[in-house]
C-alpha cells in the first residue's frame, strides 16, 4: 500500500496554484491523496476507475492515520491548489478533497469541451435546446457581451430605470396614495422559486439594519402564511409597495398571492394599482394585468434568463435597490467573477465542478452540505439548493440517455449546525461532502472587543469553522472552503456568479441541459389535474344535491359519476380536505374511515357553477 507521506515527499511538486490548468497538469502518482471511496463510478474511463480502485483499497483507518501523520504534505497540497481572486479577495481551498492527478488529467478533455460550450453560450447559442432559448444571465453584469445591440440597450436601460425608480421611491418622490407616512416603508414581494429565493438571500445577506424599505415575502400559496404576512403589515399596508415577480407571469402560487393581497387592499379601502409593481416578461398574463389595471410600474424579465439565475435581473435588483443595497456593486462583483471563471486555466468554477464530480462520482452519489459561517449568509444554502438541484437534477442527458443526474444540496449555517446534524457528518453515514463559506471580517471595524483575554466572539466562530473542517477531515470526510473578506454587495455578487458558472460547467461535463426543468412542469401539470378533478367532484355532488330528496353519494358513486374510478383515492383526499375547511360540502360518516362516507353539498346551485 502506498504511503501518502512517502508519495508526497518523493514526488515532484504539483504545478503551483497560480499556474495550474486543466490543460497542463501533469499526471503524477495515482494515489497521492486518497480518501476511501466505496462506490465505483459507472460512467468513467477505465484509467480513472483504476485510480479510484486504488483509493478504495486504502482502509479508512490507514488513510486517516497517514493524512494526520504528514502535515507537511497537507500544507503543500493546500498551497498547490490554493486559488485566489485578488481583486475580490476571494479564496478557494480544495485541498481537503481527495482527487488524484490522474483524475484531473482524465477530466481535462471534458472541461475543455465545457469551456467551449460556455463560450458559445455567452455568445448567444441556443444553450437550452429543449426550450430553444439562449442563456444570457452573464450579459446582465456585462451588457457588452450581449449578442445583439438591442439586448445591450435593454439591459442598460432596465438597470437605469430600476435605480431611478428606487431612488424616487426611497426619496418619497413617488408616494403611496393614502399613507399618512407620505412615503413607502415596506415591500411585499410576491413570487416563488427563482422569483423569490434570490431576493430573499440578498435581503438577508445585505439589507442594512434599518433599510429605507423593509421587505417581506409571500412565496407560497399557503393561505395562513399569506394572512400572516398581511397581518404583520397591519396599517402599513397603506405604505407597502407590492412587487409581484414571475418570469412566466402565470405561476399559480404567485397569482394566488396577488389575488389575496388585492383582496386585502380592497378590504382596507386601498387602491392596489397605485402600489403594485410587476416584474415579468412582456405580454405575459401578469404584464397584461398590470398594464390594463395601470399599476405603478412594470419591469421586464427576459426569455433568455432562467428563474434560478435571475438574481441580477430586475427580479433581484429591484427589491435590493429598494432596500438601499448597492446593486451596481453586486453586478461588479459578479462581472469580476465571470471574468475569472471564463478562463480555461486556474478557473475557480471549474475547480469547484471538478471537486463535485470527484466527490459524488459524477453521479450525485454524495450530497453537498453548504455551511456558511455567517448568519447573514443563512439563505445561501437554500438559494444554492434551487440553483444546483433544479439545474442538475435531470432524467435524461443531452443525447437522450436516461441518467437521473443530480447533486443534493442542503445546509443551514455554522456554528449553529455544530449543535445539530454535524454529529452525523463527522461520525455517521458517509454520504456527503461539505462546503464551508468563511467570512474573514467578523464585524465592522471599531466594534470588536475581547470577551476573554485575546479572544473575541468572532474568534470562536472562526475556531468552530476550522475545528469542524479538521474534525471532518480527520475522519476522511471531504470539504471545500470558500473564503471572502466580508459580506458586501461585491462579494455576494461574486459568490453567486461563482456557483452559477460551476453549475453550468458541471452540467456540461455530465452532458445535461442545466437550463430547463421538465420535472417541475410535470408536478405543475399533475396539480392542475387535481384541481380540475375537484371541480368535477363538486359538479357531480351539486347534481345529486339538487335532487329531491337530496342524494348523498359514496366515494365509489362519486368516482363513477366523475368517470374516474381510478381516482377514488384522490377524490377521498379532496373531500377530506374540503370537509376540514368547512367548505360547502357535507360529509356524513367518519372521514377517517373512507368507506363510511356519504357526501352532498350544503346547498344546491341550480346553475352548477362548478361545471
Ligand atoms: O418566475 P415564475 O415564472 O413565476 O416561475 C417561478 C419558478 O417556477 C419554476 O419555473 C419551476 O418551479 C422555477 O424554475 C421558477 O424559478
Amino acid at each position: 500500500m502506498a504511503s501518502l507521506s512517502g508519495l508526497y515527499s518523493s514526488s515532484p511538486s504539483l504545478k503551483p496554484a497560480k499556474n495550474h490548468s486543466f490543460k497542463a497538469l501533469p499526471a503524477q502518482s495515482r494515489d497521492s491523496f486518497s480518501f476511501p471511496h466505496t462506490s465505483k463510478p459507472t460512467n468513467l474511463p477505465l484509467t480513472l476507475s483504476s485510480a479510484r480502485s486504488v483509493a478504495r483499497d486504502i482502509s479508512h483507518a490507514d488513510s486517516k492515520k497517514e493524512l494526520l501523520k504528514d502535515p507537511d504534505a497537507l500544507w503543500k497540497r493546500y498551497l498547490d491548489w490554493f486559488y485566489q481572486q485578488k481583486e475580490l479577495g476571494l479564496y478557494l481551498d480544495i485541498s481537503r478533497v481527495g482527487f488524484t492527478d490522474e483524475f484531473v488529467a482524465e477530466m481535462e478533455p471534458r472541461f475543455q469541451a465545457a469551456f467551449k460550450a460556455m463560450e458559445d453560450l455567452e455568445k448567444g447559442s441556443i444553450a437550452n435546446p429543449d426550450e430553444g432559448r439562449m442563456v444570457g444571465h452573464y450579459w446582465l453584469r456585462n451588457s457588452k457581451l450581449a449578442p445583439k445591440p438591442t439586448l445591450k440597450t435593454l439591459i442598460e436601460n432596465t438597470l437605469d430605470s430600476i435605480c431611478a425608480f428606487s431612488d424616487d421611491i426611497i426619496s418619497g418622490k413617488i408616494k403611496p396614495p393614502s399613507s399618512p407616512e407620505g412615503r413607502f416603508t415596506q415591500i411585499l414581494s410576491v413570487g416563488i422559486g427563482g422569483s423569490a429565493l434570490g431576493p430573499q438571500f440578498v435581503a438577508e445577506a445585505l439589507a442594512p439594519d434599518n433599510p429605507p424599505l423593509k421587505i417581506r415575502f409571500i412565496d407560497n400559496t399557503d393561505p395562513a402564511g399569506i394572512d400572516h404576512q398581511i397581518a404583520q403589515l397591519g396599517p402599513e399596508l397603506a405604505s407597502t409597495l407590492v412587487v409581484v415577480i414571475s418570469k412566466s407571469g402565470g405561476t399559480p402560487e404567485t397569482r394566488n398571492g396577488l389575488l389575496e393581497v388585492q383582496k386585502a387592499f380592497r378590504e382596507a379601502g386601498l387602491n392596489f394599482a397605485k402600489q403594485g409593481v410587476a416584474i415579468t416578461q412582456e405580454n405575459s398574463l401578469l404584464d397584461n394585468t398590470a398594464r390594463i389595471e395601470g399599476w405603478l410600474a412594470r419591469f421586464p424579465m427576459y426569455d433568455w434568463v432562467g428563474g434560478r439565475t435571475s438574481i441580477m435581473s430586475a427580479v433581484g435588483l429591484l427589491p435590493a435597490a429598494l432596500q438601499g443595497i448597492n446593486v451596481r456593486e453586486m453586478l461588479t462583483g459578479a462581472a469580476l467573477m465571470d471574468e475569472a471563471t471564463r478562463t480555461t486555466s486556474n478557473n475557480p468554477a471549474a475547480l469547484l465542478a471538478m471537486c463535485w464530480y470527484w466527490a459524488s462520482n459524477g453521479v450525485g452519489s454524495k450530497d453537498m452540505v453548504v455551511l456558511p459561517y455567517k448568519d447573514s449568509l443563512l439563505l445561501f444554502s437554500r438559494y444554492l439548493q434551487q440553483l444546483v438541484m433544479e439545474s442538475l437534477g435531470k432524467e435524461f442527458d443531452l443525447d437522450g440517455n436516461t441518467v437521473n443526474q443530480g447533486l443534493t444540496v442542503y445546509g443551514n449555517k455554522g456554528s449553529t449546525d455544530q449543535h445539530a446534524y454535524i454529529q452525523q457528518l463527522r461520525d455517521g453515514v458517509h454520504n456527503f461532502f461539505a462546503t464551508f463559506i468563511e467570512v474573514l471580517r467578523d464585524r465592522p471595524p471599531g466594534h470588536d472587543w475581547e470577551l476573554e483575554p485575546g479572544v473575541t466572539c468572532g474568534d470562536y466562530l472562526f475556531g468552530m469553522l476550522q475545528g469542524t473542517r479538521s474534525a471532518l477531515y480527520a475522519n476522511g470526510r471531504e470539504s471545500i472552503s470558500v473564503t471572502i473578506q466580508e459580506v458586501t454587495p461585491t462579494s455576494v455578487g461574486a459568490i453567486i456568479a461563482l456557483y452559477e458558472r460551476a453549475v453550468g460547467l458541471y452540467a456540461s461535463i455530465v452532458n445535461i441541459n442545466a437550463y430547463h426543468q421538465p420535472g417541475v412542469e410535470a408536478g405543475k401539470k399533475a396539480a392542475a389535474e387535481v384541481l380540475a378533478l375537484q371541480k368535477r367532484v363538486l359538479s357531480v355532488l351539486n347534481e345529486a344535491t339538487c335532487k329531491d330528496p337530496v342524494e348523498p353519494l359514496t366515494l365509489e358513486e362519486i368516482a363513477d359519476r366523475c368517470h374516474a374510478p381510478e381516482e377514488i383515492e384522490m377524490i377521498y383526499k379532496i373531500i377530506a380536505h374540503m370537509s376540514a375547511n368547512d367548505r360547502v360540502l357535507i360529509a356524513e360518516g367518519n372521514c377517517g374511515s373512507p368507506r363510511s362516507i356519504k357526501v352532498y353539498l350544503g346547498e344546491c346551485n341550480v346553475d352548477d357553477l362548478y361545471a
